[in-house]
Formats: C-alpha cells, structure tokens, sequence
C-alpha cells in the first residue's frame, strides 16, 4: 500500500508498524524514480536563488526563487483540493500564502496528536544544497540546459515525496508510542530528547533499509535501453549513482525521519488528561 488508506481501514491496522514500514518501502521506489528524473536535466543553479529570474519579480511580484514560486503555485491548486488538509502532507509554502480548499473538509479519523511539525524548510535547504548538485554531478557545477520548466517539476516531484516519506516518522512514533507508552511517558515529561532518540531508533531496520535501497538504485539507474550490452557496459550509463542515493538516505532521510519522531514525541501528551498518563504508565497500555 502506497498511500495511508484512512478510509477503510481502522485506526489499529493504519498504525500498525507492518503496514507504515511498507508504505516507507514504497516510497523509497518512488524516491529513488524521482532522483533519476530530476537527474537527467542539468544543476540549473539559478533556479534556485532569490532574485534568479527577474521576470518573476516584474511579472509577480515574486523576489524569492523560481523553485519557491513554482512551489507555492502548484502548492495553491493542491491546497483548493485538500492535499494538506490529509495528516500526511505539508506544504513547503508558507501556509499563510496558500487558499482554503474549495472542496468541503474531510473527517479523517485521529491517528496522529496534534502537533505542528513541518521540516520542509531544512529539506529544502539540504535538497538545493546536496542532492541537486550531488545528483547532477556529471554535467558539471555550473552546467545550464535551460530546462527551468522541467527542473523545477522534477524538483517539486522530489520534494514532495522526501517530505511525505520524512514526515511519515510521526505515524511511526505514534505507532512506537501506543505500543509501549510506560517506556516514552517519563522521557517526554523530563523531556529528554536523547533517550527517546534511542527509544525510536533500530538498526538492524536502518541497516537492511540501506542494503534495499543500494539493490533498488543499482538496478533501476542502469540503462537498459542497450540491446546485447553486457552487465558491464550498462553501468557505464548510469542514470543516477548508487553510492550518492544510499548516502541522501544514511545522511539525511533517516536523520531528519529520526529527528521528527522525537519533535513530535516531545508534544504528544500536551492536553492529555492527567489521569490518562498516570493509567498508561500504571498498565503500559495506550489509552486514547
Ligand atoms: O522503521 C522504524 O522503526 C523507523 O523508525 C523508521 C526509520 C527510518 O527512517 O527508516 C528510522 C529510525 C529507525 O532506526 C529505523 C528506521
């Protein structure tokens, strides 16, 4: 299952460790198809800058980068059909920018504690910062197809599914928390970051996580288009390298999931009853 199936499922099968793992492996598929993507056109640098097309600011008003103002126009349109109104979308435009939905609201069931993470700001710092030149690394620093058009969907493409895949951690650690609430409730009284840090974090998963995803680029960024040539020959084509997707992965994804699992853990008895949190560390049972 790729997207979070609120409909039809109950809160138990939703939160269930098994069924949020599989949706953080699909998306690896999907974030590994997006690289690649965004891979072929050049670094195109000044997409990426405040102030880099000045046609934006005398036909927009838009002084900040082409990428943000490509962002906060498509974001609008997502934003009149709900998308972030879902518990597992947000958006990288400043939400004071965006319109209210047209579409009437949905009543999704409570899975996550109210809470107000957002870490698109630090992906989009590491995205333009790392992994575009890291990803077009071949053309070269200053290469410029003009392809700002098709850059930027590809850039928007990647993003999104970094920050649904990165935010995905508060299903995770809410999952984690309802199973053992005793074993969190003192950490985030204290608060203590570091403990609950290593509460959320197992290695083996991280470990077998790293070893798929190396298999998953290896053979999707071979270039199969190549009648009779050998193993050997394809590699020369690679369409994106395995070293630069496992360490987007080892460096950051993992990091910043880890980091948001634990923001969010920090706030999660906020206007919680009293007499609920003494009852959840008294019997280790979630009460909800
Ligand atoms: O699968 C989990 O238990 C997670 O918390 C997710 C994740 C990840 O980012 O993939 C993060 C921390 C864990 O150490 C293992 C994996």
């Amino acid at each position: 299952m790729h997207t979070l199936d609120i409909h039809s499922a109950t809160t138990d099968q939703i939160l269930s460790l098994d069924n949020i793992r599989s949706v953080l492996i699909r998306l690896e598929e999907t974030i590994v198809f997006q690289l690649i993507e965004r891979a072929q056109f050049a670094r195109n640098a000044k997409c990426y800058v405040p102030g880099g097309f000045p046609e934006l600011a005398e036909r927009e008003g838009w002084t900040s980068s082409w990428l943000a103002w490509f962002l906060k126009e498509t974001e609008s349109t997502h934003a009149k059909v709900r998308r972030f109104e879902a518990p597992d979308e947000y958006p990288f435009t400043n939400p004071e920018l965006l319109p209210t939905p047209i579409l009437a609201p949905v009543t999704y069931p409570q899975l996550l504690w109210k809470h107000a993470v957002n870490v698109n700001d630090q992906i989009m710092k590491f995205y333009v910062e790392s992994i575009v030149p890291g990803i077009t690394r071949t053309l070269g620093e200053n290469a410029d197809d003009g392809h700002y058009g098709s850059s930027a969907i590809r850039d928007m493409e990647v993003l999104s599914a970094l920050s649904r895949r990165i935010h995905f951690g508060m299903f995770v650690s809410e999952s984690k928390f309802r199973a053992a609430p005793a074993s969190f409730i003192p950490h985030i009284l204290t608060p203590n970051r570091d403990a609950l840090a290593a509460l959320i974090t197992k290695p083996a998963v991280e470990a077998a996580l790293l070893v798929r995803l190396a298999e998953k680029a290896k053979v999707y960024g071979q270039d199969m288009d190549r009648p009779g040539a050998n193993a050997e020959d394809r590699e020369k084509e690679r369409k994106i390298e395995v070293d630069t997707v496992v360490r987007i992965y080892k460096t950051f994804v993992i990091p910043l999931t880890k980091e948001v699992e634990v923001d969010y853990l920090l706030t999660r008895l906020e206007g919680v009853d009293q007499r609920q949190v003494e009852e959840m560390l008294r019997t280790d049972k979630f009460v909800g």
